[in-house]
């Protein structure tokens, strides 16, 4: 895996703009998101005492019964209760809104656990607070690393985290092993962590299927459609699939989805002879609604050329 897919080292001292190994993360992350649209970021002060914890969370919340479940409901980003549906049987989801905000965390919280449940939510509210702010400091450094740096304050304004829990099932005697299909994010960015249980795989630029390893501190980082627009066709969205095995644990899995509540705008900068303007300007959720509206056997592509190409 490592020589295949980078790792990214996110220490405090590359997470603080300006620092020298801040600028040196920040080469390596537009590298890695040219070339591979994705990279392993090793977290270091990802705080070890959320693991176990966070894990612990989404198992209680996939116990509650199914009727409490569904009342999570849609919302603009994504359904709201993803309960093994035909084509992926083995797949369990529910979908945070806003989780880095509290109160978005406490509405969730309400609905599940009426009577309530304070370590649910501050688990999962601290979880995507942790992953919102690398998922920041890596959006920073795409910016900056493409000499647009003076553009993410506004754009970080508008940005808003989904936080996907899932849990996938192991396969009965009788069924197989039917994973959710290859695709790419409709996001700008995912970041994503899984318990012991590997299951998330990468295609690398040649083509070859990575599997991601997982430990405490490894969090796979991946571009979506809408940062390949915002690019204009620098970055490549990553494009991956799950492939859960038969035998071991239950794999347990969360992503932190960033999404742009507005307009995303391609920058000139990022447009001259060497690279004619591929996108136009676009609403990230007119966009998701495209792929909303999109036939099933198209959705996992990117689609952001579909969309705004010129
Ligand atoms: O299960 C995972 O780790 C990834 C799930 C995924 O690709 C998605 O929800 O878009
Ligand atoms: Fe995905």
């Amino acid at each position: 895996m490592a020589s295949k897919v980078p790792v990214i080292v996110f220490s405090e001292e590359s997470m603080e703009p300006g620092t020298k190994s801040w600028m040196r993360a920040c080469d390596e992350t537009v590298r890695a998101l040219e070339n591979h649209g994705c990279f392993v970021a090793k977290y270091e002060d990802f705080p070890p005492e959320l693991t176990d914890p966070i894990f612990g969370a989404a198992k209680e919340l996939f116990d509650l019964p199914h009727e409490t479940k569904v009342r999570n409901p849609d919302s603009a980003y994504s359904k709201g209760y993803i309960a093994h549906y035909p084509g992926t049987p083995l797949l369990e989801g529910l979908n945070l809104d806003g989780a880095e905000k509290l109160e978005a965390c406490e509405k969730f919280t309400a609905l599940m656990w009426p009577s309530g449940n304070t370590r649910f939510c501050k688990t999962a509210h601290s979880y995507a607070r942790e992953i919102s702010t690398l998922e920041k400091v890596v959006t920073r450094m795409v910016f900056e690393g493409h000499g647009v740096g003076e553009y993410f304050d506004s754009h970080d304004e508008s940005m808003t985290y989904l936080l996907r829990i899932l849990k996938y099932k192991k396969p009965g005697e009788d069924e197989v092993n039917i994973n959710p299909v290859a695709h790419t994010d409709k996001t700008f960015l995912s970041i994503l962590y899984q318990n012991n249980v590997r299951g998330l795989e990468v295609m690398t630029k040649d083509g070859e299927w990575v599997t991601f390893e997982s430990s405490p501190s490894s969090f796979m980082v991946m571009a979506g459609d809408a940062c390949v627009g915002w690019s204009n066709g620098r970055i490549k969205a990553c494009y991956h699939r799950i492939n859960v095995r038969e035998d071991g644990p239950l794999r347990y899995s969360l992503g932190v989805f960033s999404y742009n509540t507005g307009t995303i705008d391609i920058p000139k900068e990022l447009i001259d002879q060497d690279h004619p303007q591929q996108f136009k300007s676009f609403n990230h959720l007119d966009f998701l609604r495209f792929y909303d509206k999109s036939q099933d056997r198209t959705k996992g592509q990117c689609l952001i050329k579909a969309y705004c190409g010129v």
